[in-house]
């Protein structure tokens, strides 16, 4: 179908929009998403059509079908007017999730989950499957699959209340200052010296302005390092402990780099937006997160942000990224839906970036990266800037990366994949039998305190928080077999502290920036030892302390335990004696400041790395 936008590169405005995420998650009905793209001169996407001819590619495979009613999703019945808990638990879902799990890919180590098993390909983010109704029965199309409706949800118009915008911070902690003292390592050629404050920084006064009114009052030890070296046009492989500032440390020089290089915005035929900045993350949750860091760091300019992910309406999205812009915050399978549609090239891009970069490096995602890095469209290597952050960066995934880096600088700020030392870890040995009471305790007892609970898999998400609300506990649930709008609504009352509770699977444990998380607890410990680190991250933020504990289960947990103990010496916490017997290790971080695989020892794993990658394994999209 020729659905051919205006030629015109002309850029409309925006219009003012002042929905706020209360009005319109209180608003349960869905709205169709069609108000941005009438009567502005632009072709609106038109979802249906989207929906259907998507073609093969990694972006694309979305799964729609397949997920949805085929797995008899009838015990979703009531969705509709669904509101996380506080009613009655009616989500247990019914896949058999322990196996979607198989491949989580972190670091390629496995540990015997096996993998998937096929079917269920994505190379990125995928929209949610529909083929269940109201009524949790499922309708069938004419070839007798279940049909799949399409995604309507339109999540709510970013704030442009200035006020409202820069809340978002979480205030630094009492330990702020001691960041300082962690031992930085820099290597690659000719590294730029360090910056030691925001002012002499050689920011533009937007940046400046918008850092100060963030309550940034001088940089993290990520920041004084990346900021120069992105400003001065090199690459960068970044590595800094979870909630240590990495994305103003990207964000920051891109935005100001474009304020100080004005290039001309291109939308190109057909209505084909050049964005000139593209980053990349893992989940949907993580990109509306960067999204809305990068519209704060560059309010009151002329930059232009748009954002892509999945399980929203297309049209939607489409409209406001044809207008034009300088930087496309997305999730991969969205932004590939786009590239695909040639409603979004790669001419003009001056930086990519790829947030928890070793996420997208890994197995699951490096298809869709590769597709990416090698589109016809793309700029050449040594023409743009790439840029990769997490604070988990293994050895093989750096080597990976390395075909995707220009004369790279390598910073890591303490251990590279090392713990926060913010975050008090405690171990709670239990039977599996155990761990409902445990948890009812532990609650009981912090009565009042934010608690993000992470179990294994979207069930148990769903069993765990309906067995809490009928405790009274108000509880929220986050995991991919929830729609886009039930997810978005979990994290909102969450963070807003309507429930002090949210159950979440592994689709929370990276990136997010939760003011005022309590205590992360580990109901089911994970499978490696990045996703734990990543996991009790999501407290001890910025300087403030935080505590994490975890029930581990001899029966299961055993292969993670020297991991662990590890972790916990470089922490300089107690490691508890059912720990100290668990064999050998295989995280690699050392006391001294990580290392940058370039060093020479660290190409043992090139083999391994290379060859898991040729699996050619989904993501862990659904988590
Ligand atoms: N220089 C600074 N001064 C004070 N607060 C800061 C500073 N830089 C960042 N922050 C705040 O610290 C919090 C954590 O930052 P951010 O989310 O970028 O961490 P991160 O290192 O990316 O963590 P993760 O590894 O978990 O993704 C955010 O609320 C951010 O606004």
């Amino acid at each position: 179908m020729d659905d051919e936008w205006d030629d015109a590169a002309e850029i409309v405005a925006p219009p003012p929009v002042v929905n706020s995420y209360k009005s319109s998650y209180e608003d349960s009905a869905v709205d169709e998403g069609h108000s941005l793209s009438r009567g502005r001169g632009f072709q609106s996407f038109n979802d249906d059509e989207f929906d259907k001819d998507v073609s093969g590619g990694f972006g694309e495979r979305r799964g729609r079908g397949g997920r949805g009613g085929g797995r008899g999703r009838g015990g979703r019945g009531g969705r509709g007017g669904h509101r996380d808990f506080e009613t009655n638990g009616d989500s247990y879902g019914d896949d058999n999730d322990r196996g979607d799990r198989g491949d989580r890919g972190e670091r390629g180590r496995g540990r015997g989950r096996g993998g998937r098993g096929g079917g269920r390909g994505g190379g990125g983010d995928r929209d949610r499957g529909g083929g269940d109704n109201a009524d949790g029965e499922v309708e069938l199309g004419e070839d007798g699959e279940p049909k799949k409706p399409p995604v309507t949800y339109v999540p709510p118009e970013p704030s442009n209340d200035e006020q409202e915008i820069f809340s978002s911070t979480i205030s630094s902690g009492i330990n702020f200052d001691k960041f300082d003292a962690i031992a930085v390592k820099v290597s690659g050629e000719n590294p730029p010296r360090p910056i030691d404050s925001f002012e002499s920084a050689n920011l533009r006064k937007y940046v400046l302005d918008n850092i100060l009114k963030s309550g940034y009052t001088k940089p993290t030890p990520i920041q004084k390092h990346a900021l120069p070296i992105i400003m001065n046009g090199r690459d960068l492989m970044g590595c800094a402990q979870t909630g240590s500032g990495k994305t103003a440390a990207f964000l920051l020089p891109i935005i100001n780099t474009l304020l100080q290089d004005v290039r001309e915005l291109i939308v190109g035929p057909n209505g084909c937006a050049q964005p000139q900045v593209i980053i990349v993350s893992p989940t949907r949750e993580l990109t509306l997160q960067i999204f809305n860091e990068a519209r704060k760091f560059s309010y009151g300019s002329i930059l232009k942000i748009a954002v892509a992910y999945g399980g929203t309406a297309v049209r939607h999205q489409g409209d406001n990224i044809a207008r034009g812009c300088h930087i496309l915050v997305a999730t991969p399978g969205r932004l590939h839906d786009f590239v695909d549609r040639s409603r979004v090239s790669f001419e003009s891009v001056r930086f990519v970036v790829l947030d928890e970069a070793d996420r997208m490096l890994d197995m699951g995602f490096i298809p869709s990266v590769e597709k990416m890095m090698d589109h016809p469209t793309m700029v050449a290597l040594t023409e743009r800037q790439t840029l990769m952050f997490s604070a988990t960066f293994p050895e093989d995934i750096q080597h990976l990366a390395g075909r995707f880096l220009n004369n790279y600088l390598f910073v890591a700020v303490g251990i590279v994949g090392g713990a926060s030392t913010d975050v008090e870890q405690i171990f709670v040995q239990v039977t599996k039998y155990e761990k409902q009471a445990e948890l009812k305790n532990l609650i009981e007892e912090n009565n009042g305190k934010r608690i993000l609970v992470f179990v294994e898999t979207k069930r148990n998400a769903d069993f765990i928080a309906a067995m809490l609300s009928e405790k009274q506990m108000l509880t929220s649930s986050i995991h991919g077999d929830r729609m886009q709008r039930e997810r978005e609504e979990a994290l909102h009352n969450f963070k807003s502290g309507r429930h002090f509770i949210l159950v979440a699977t592994a689709v929370a444990a990276r990136g997010l920036d939760i003011k005022n998380v309590d205590i992360v607890v580990n109901y089911d410990l994970p499978k490696s030892i990045d996703e734990y680190v990543h996991r009790i991250g999501r407290t001890g933020r910025v300087g403030n302390r935080g505590k994490a504990v975890s029930f581990f289960d001899s029966d299961q947990d055993m292969a993670l335990s020297a991991d662990l103990a590890k972790i916990l010496r470089q922490a300089d916490q107690p490691v508890p004696d059912f720990l100290q017997s668990g064999g050998t290790a295989t995280y690699k971080g050392n006391k001294y400041g990580g290392s940058d695989i370039r060093g020479g020892e660290m190409y043992e794993n090139f083999n391994n790395a290379a060859s898991s990658v040729d699996q050619g394994q989904e993501p862990e999209e659904e988590w």
